[in-house]
């Protein structure tokens, strides 16, 4: 799924909230590791050289919801300062009058960075009232976070969930690596897993068995392996209450054809400690009492060169042996240099954040691989194969595929003939792009015959707001699918809420209605919706089961695709209040789902599905980027020229 990012947008003179992962170690106030801060500078820069406003948003270590001068971003705000040309700004709080003052006096290409958006309470539980107010300060937000990706918290999801959010640089090149590898690596593709703890990465161990195609272990976990073996590991690290999970590992890699590379040697010393004596065992021989493992040995270097060699893709996640101590750094130097050389042969290779990255940058080897993420445990459970909430918050890019993207205007009772006809002369060349969306309005039934003169042979379609399942007869003020037909509408609108609870109209009438006009080649705007008491009481997801499903009762899957279905929360139409972007994605997420029940994921994807309610310009950009989200019903905006700014969004948001 391609996300938005930056490129995609007009920054020109727009507020954005930038939440980027500052949480780099400091020392004293000083900072040790700034390799964070640089990553965010390419984002920072290309959206203040459109003449934006921005704020800046990230977290700092584990105040636990608590203001505590250690954790303050201000030395990051200082060196920021420093290292851009605009001007950065810092308020030492994350919400409040001062904040708003200050964000009120930002001018374009100005930086303001708030403090560390974990002293308050709510950004961990990603509360909502706090999401709300940060998004207020801003139109858009730009999420360059990786390192944070795998934290559903308010300043990256939650804020996503009121104002659009997009990718950054940083951000797009994380998931176009580690996305990447992890999804369609090149083969063979070779992981190499060190570091302390078996516990951390046994879910990646069990994602990649079915994914790659050599698993190397070195680094402590490596003894909980070897122990499991029978090998005698005396004083090594390893976890007793893992034997058991790693001889299963070992089984399953066996059953699934992947290499399971353990050492075969080892750096033994008595203590971990710098400048004692140590020595090579090979692990057949086992590991005396008293000694311990410390880093893996130089056969098992040349193991794992013969076993590398021919790997197209390599992720390296966790050094080999304690590299912060010399005696045991060889280890971890000879791997990060056989994937050097994999990757100037060819190879992709990546570094999985933590412990390896920073050995890499020590031994003057990180600007040699692919890629190095900036994220530690975002990078771990993106390889176990996990969703990272952080990543699937941000909007997704709208793609040309076989599926209609459709803006439609739903008129109900206004406009009468002659105002109808001057509204569409207006519209009339300015709207819509035909290769991109289709537009429909839905008139009176007495101004579609002219509508429809007015409009032929332009991109303009025509709907009517209701029709009877019967094709003719004793049904007094009724109009048939086959008078509509005869004067070129192509569309109509079935099921709208008005029609239910004004006009009494039940599923099972609808569900006529929808048969008759696929019967006679209309295309059915098939609208559902819940009341606010059903919401309130939870009944949301019931109540659309029910609409869709009886609405759809007998529409076989060869229909599906001739359906537009519209998602009109009652509560929305005409009262000014509109579904927030989440919670309308929810709820089109849902009927997709449900679709994808009833009549599989193929033909459920290619559904057009439309929200309707309350929607303005001011509030489609973040609607319709959501992932479901393919089009508008429009009510009070389509009687307006509104409905050609709605058309223009559409229209740059589809690429
Ligand atoms: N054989 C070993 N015995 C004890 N500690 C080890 C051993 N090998 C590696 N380590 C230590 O493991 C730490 C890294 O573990 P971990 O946090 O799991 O890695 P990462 O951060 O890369 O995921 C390093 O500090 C390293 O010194
Ligand atoms: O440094 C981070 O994690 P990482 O060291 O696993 O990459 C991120 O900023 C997330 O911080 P957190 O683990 O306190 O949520």
């Amino acid at each position: 799924m391609e996300k938005m990012t930056v490129k995609d947008i007009d920054f020109e003179n727009k507020k954005v909230i930038m939440r980027v992962d500052f949480n780099v170690p400091i020392k004293e106030g000083k900072i040790t590791d700034e390799t964070r801060i640089k990553a965010a500078l390419p984002t920072i820069k290309y959206v203040l050289e459109q003449n934006a406003k921005v704020i800046l948003l990230s977290h700092l270590g584990r105040p636990k919801g608590e203001k505590k001068i250690e954790f303050s971003l201000a030395p990051v705000a200082k060196r920021l300062n420093e290292l851009l040309d605009n001007e950065v700004l810092f308020v030492d709080e994350t919400r409040g009058e001062k904040v708003e003052t200050a964000v009120n006096k930002l001018k374009s290409g100005q930086v303001l960075v708030l403090e560390n958006t974990r002293f308050e309470k709510g950004e961990k539980k990603n509360d909502a009232e706090l999401a709300t107010y940060w998004a207020s300060l801003a139109d858009i937000h730009v999420n360059d976070a990786f390192g944070t990706a795998h934290r559903a918290h308010a300043s990256n999801v939650g804020i996503a969930q009121n104002i659009p959010s997009v990718a950054g640089f940083l951000m797009e090149k994380e998931i176009k690596f580690l996305g990447g590898v992890t999804t369609n690596p090149e083969k063979p593709y070779a992981v190499i897993l060190g570091g302390a703890k078996v516990s951390d990465k046994i879910g990646v161990i069990t994602n990649l068995l079915e994914k790659a195609d050599k698993i190397f272990i070195g680094g402590a976990m490596m003894f909980t392996f070897l122990k499991a073996q029978g090998k005698e590991i005396g004083s090594s690290l390893y976890e007793e209450d893992k034997l058991d999970l790693a001889k299963d590992l070992l089984k399953k890699a066996e059953d699934n054809n992947v290499e399971l590379i353990l050492p075969i040697d080892a750096v033994v010393a008595q203590k971990l400690e710098a400048g004692l004596e140590n020595r090579v065992v090979k692990m057949d021989d086992g590991i005396e009492k008293g000694w311990m493992g410390l880093d893996i040995g130089p056969e098992t270097l040349k193991l794992f060169e013969e076993k590398l060699s021919g790997v197209k893709t390599v992720v390296w996640n966790g050094p080999m042996g304690v590299f912060e101590i010399e005696d045991f750094e060889k280890g971890t130097r000879g791997v990060a240099e056989l994937i050097v050389e994999l990757t100037d042969a060819g190879s992709v290779s990546v570094i999985g954040g933590g412990d390896s990255a920073a050995a890499a940058e020590k031994f003057g080897l990180a600007k040699k691989f692919s890629h190095v993420s900036t994220g530690g445990g975002a990078s771990l459970e993106l390889l176990e194969g996990k969703e990272l909430p952080g990543v699937a918050s941000i909007a997704t890019k709208k793609k040309l595929t076989e599926k209609k993207f459709i803006l439609a205007g739903n008129w109900k009772m206004n406009k009468n003939n002659s105002e109808a006809a001057a509204f569409v002369n207006k519209l009339i060349g300015k709207i819509g792009n035909e290769e991109k969306i289709d537009v429909i309005l839905g008139v009176p039934f007495t101004s579609l015959e002219k509508i429809a003169d007015i409009t032929s042979g332009t991109n303009i379609k025509v709907s009517s707001q209701n029709m009877y399942f019967e094709e003719s007869g004793a049904y007094t003020g009724e109009i048939s699918p086959d008078m509509l037909k005869d004067i070129n509408v192509t569309h109509v609108i079935l099921g709208h809420s008005e029609r239910r609870d004004i006009f009494g109209e039940t599923n099972e009438i609808i569900n006529k209605k929808i048969k008759k006009s696929l019967e006679k080649e209309l295309t059915p705007i098939f609208c559902v919706g819940e009341h606010l008491e059903e919401r309130e009481k939870g009944l949301i997801f019931n109540t659309i089961e029910k609409q869709i499903k009886e609405g759809l009762n007998e529409i076989e899957k060869d229909e599906i695709n001739k359906i537009i279905i519209a998602y009109e929360p009652v509560w929305a139409i005409g009262t000014g209040k509109v579904a927030t972007p989440a919670q309308a994605q929810e709820v089109h997420k849902y009927i997709r789902d449900l679709l994808s029940e009833m009549y599989g994921e193929e033909v459920a994807q290619k559904v057009t599905l439309l929200y309707g309610g309350s929607v303005k310009p001011s509030n489609y950009f973040g609607l319709f980027i959501q992932k479901d989200i393919d089009g508008g019903l429009v009510g009070g905006a389509s009687l307006k020229e509104d409905f050609i700014d709605l058309a223009n969004i559409m229209n740059e948001l589809i690429k």
